[in-house]
């Protein structure tokens, strides 16, 4: 076996509140992600639901999909594990289309869409279940200007019905003006935490960027 991506690293996910997980190329984000979800073969990872906060949505960096099924018929399948009913899946995926304007590629197969465009389905699959937690694994790859301004309108939507959201990320211009928490990881290990001033106190640069302070951190 080889050596573990991530060691002790302990987060909580809490309802209304966004964290951003940050860290360079290999630091163990998506690791520490696929952890909490129970993704992985080895780990020896805890994880508490609170309260009844115990329906989750992942919306993972690569796209995954089914070539023969269409963008709609995508949204039927998850719409069927989140149990909803056809009346309501209709009308949420509806808006879902709407808001991604992808309206026009419903009756369309995944296989040819653009990757950007793949991005769209699977943050549309992960809104449509209306969860109590998202984890997020680089939604920003892809996406274009209005596609990330219609995504960052609704996951603060969700925030402020009290969706808690763990988002790991590179882009951190917007992590800094959209995260509540952040943490920021390197090897592994928690380097960091805490709001924008914590991350500050600990890089011992105050009033400096998030970018300025990953630098001096990792
Ligand atoms: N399937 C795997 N098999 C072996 N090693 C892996 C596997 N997935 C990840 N790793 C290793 O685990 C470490 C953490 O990887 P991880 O994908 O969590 O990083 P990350 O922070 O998400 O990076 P990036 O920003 O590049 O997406 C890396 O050293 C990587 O080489």
């Amino acid at each position: 076996m080889g050596k573990a991506a991530i060691k002790q690293i302990a987060l909580a996910v809490r309802p209304g509140v966004l964290t951003g997980l940050i860290g360079p190329n290999g630091a163990g984000k998506s690791t520490t992600l696929k952890a909490i979800l129970g993704l992985l073969p080895y780990t020896d990872a805890e994880v508490e639901f609170h309260g009844k906060a115990n329906h989750y949505a992942y919306i993972p960096e690569q796209p995954v999909f089914y070539d023969t099924l269409t963008l709609w018929e995508h949204l039927g399948l998850a719409a069927a594990v989140y149990g909803m009913d056809e009346t309501e899946f209709e009308r949420e995926a509806e808006v879902l289309l709407e808001k991604f304007r992808m309206t026009d590629s419903r009756d369309l197969l995944p296989g040819g869409f653009s990757k950007g465009m793949r991005q769209k389905m699977m943050l549309m699959i992960g809104f449509l279940g209306r969860p109590d937690v998202y984890i997020v694994d680089e939604p920003f790859i892809g996406l274009d200007p209005r596609a990330t301004k219609d995504f960052l309108g609704l996951l603060e939507e969700e925030r402020r019905r009290g969706a808690g959201v763990l988002m790991s990320t590179h882009v951190l211009d917007t992590a800094e003006r959209i995260c509540d928490e952040l943490i920021l990881i390197s090897d592994g290990r928690v380097k960091a935490s805490g709001s924008l001033d914590d991350i500050r106190a600990a890089a011992e640069m105050p009033g400096a960027s998030l970018f300025d302070c990953f630098d001096a951190l990792t």
